[in-house]
């Protein structure tokens, strides 16, 4: 396919922090869009690949990314002349990279692209960003955004959620291209706890996979999942219509039916009977639903938030407990409304 570059639009300095499947995906979309892209990651041994192969051997052996992306392991030289600066670290390292960086990032726009919630603290990245950094312009992107498919070129669409508007446009004209397209939000809470709360309900669905679910269940558990998940979000101060767009329904969808999503696979191996161990063993990547189920059942708990499919996945998980006799206890339960937000 022939990639026309951003509508000869201003060309940026971007950097990429983090350099897994993610970080490398979003490499390759804003050099294919003639901006100047350099990739901070820790291994040198990757620093060559992605340099002299331009390929990832570790997260993405198959793909060959745009030559023009530069690699390296000092994250100074990296920030040194970044406009905007993309993040892709996940969650629990997400403080301690920001930390690294400090200064560098002053004065500049940072998009968190992380869909986790920092263990402990319960805090969003976005709040991170905040409370480490004293000038910095803020935003979230998150979506139905599979880097696989990213860097296959297929179509796909994400969001870009700020308070700042001038950045939204920025990032919109950076990451537009013929097969990537990018909407704007300004419920940054809402997209961000989205993007992180899906995982959970990706390891419900790869669970049901192994197990044999049907259609009916499936689109049963991503309808309830959907439920939950804004219920919860609203309590929180979310905006419940973030959900009907692509950072919640769509990722929610593209999450909870792909063999590509970590959560969905890490869902799957316990379906199998596997333990989490080995389920996390065999992906050998991060999988952010684990951790985001800890920090929200406890909130939820907290709250006083009804959240049933959370409450049985940690059952499952964390106390041993069978998932069929936990399936008829929730169909069993008292009879819901379908839909709780109704405008009238
Ligand atoms: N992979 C996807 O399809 C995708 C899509 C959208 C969002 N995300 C989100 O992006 C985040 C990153 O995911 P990923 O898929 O790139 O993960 P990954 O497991 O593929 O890679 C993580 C990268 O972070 C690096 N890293 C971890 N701790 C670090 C530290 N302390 N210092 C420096 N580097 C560190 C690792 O070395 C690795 O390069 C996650 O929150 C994920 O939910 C992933
Ligand atoms: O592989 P997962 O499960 O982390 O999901 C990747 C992306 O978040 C999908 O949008």
């Amino acid at each position: 396919m022939m990639m026309t570059p951003n509508n000869g639009s201003k060309q940026y300095t971007i950097a990429i922090l983090g350099g897994g499947s993610f970080g490398t995906a979003l490499s390759d979309i804003s050099a294919q869009n003639g901006h100047q892209v350099k990739l901070w990651m820790r291994s040198e041994e990757q620093v060559k690949g992605i340099n002299q192969d331009h390929i990832n051997h570790r997260y993405l052996p198959d793909y060959t990314i745009h030559p023009s992306v530069q690699a390296s392991t000092d994250i100074q030289a990296t920030l040194s002349e970044a406009d905007l600066v993309l993040i892709a670290i996940p969650s629990q390292s997400f403080r301690s990279v920001v930390q690294l960086a400090g200064n560098a990032l002053e004065g500049k726009m940072v998009i968190s692209t992380t869909k986790g919630i920092e263990p402990e603290t319960f805090d969003l990245m976005s709040e991170i960003l905040f409370e480490e950094l004293a000038s910095i312009r803020v935003g979230v992107l998150s979506g139905p955004n599979l880097a696989k498919e990213i860097v296959a070129k297929a179509v796909t669409a994400t969001v870009i959620a700020s308070e700042d508007a001038e950045l939204c446009e920025i990032v919109q004209k950076v990451l537009h291209s013929d097969y990537f397209r990018v909407y704007s939000n300004h419920d940054v809470y809402g997209v961000e706890l989205a993007g992180a709360l899906k995982n959970i309900y990706a390891i419900v669905s790869g669970i049901g996979a192994a197990m044999g679910m049907g259609e009916n269940t499936k689109s049963m558990l991503i309808t309830r999942s959907l439920a939950e998940m804004s219920r919860f979000a609203v309590k929180l101060g979310a905006d419940p219509m973030t959900f009907l767009g692509l950072a919640g329904v769509g990722d929610l969808v593209a999450t909870c039916t792909s063999s590509l999503s970590r959560n969905f696979r890490v869902g799957y191996a316990l379906g199998q009977g596997k333990s989490l161990t080995e389920a996390e063993a065999e992906l050998g990547q991060v999988a952010e639903g684990v951790n985001t189920l800890r920090q929200v059942r406890q909130k939820a708990v907290e709250l006083d938030v009804y959240m049933p499919i959370v409450e049985a996945l940690h059952k499952v998980i964390f106390e041993d407990f069978d998932v069929s006799q936990l399936v008829k206890g929730m169909m069993l339960r008292e009879q819901k409304t379908d839909v709780e937000f109704m405008v009238r």
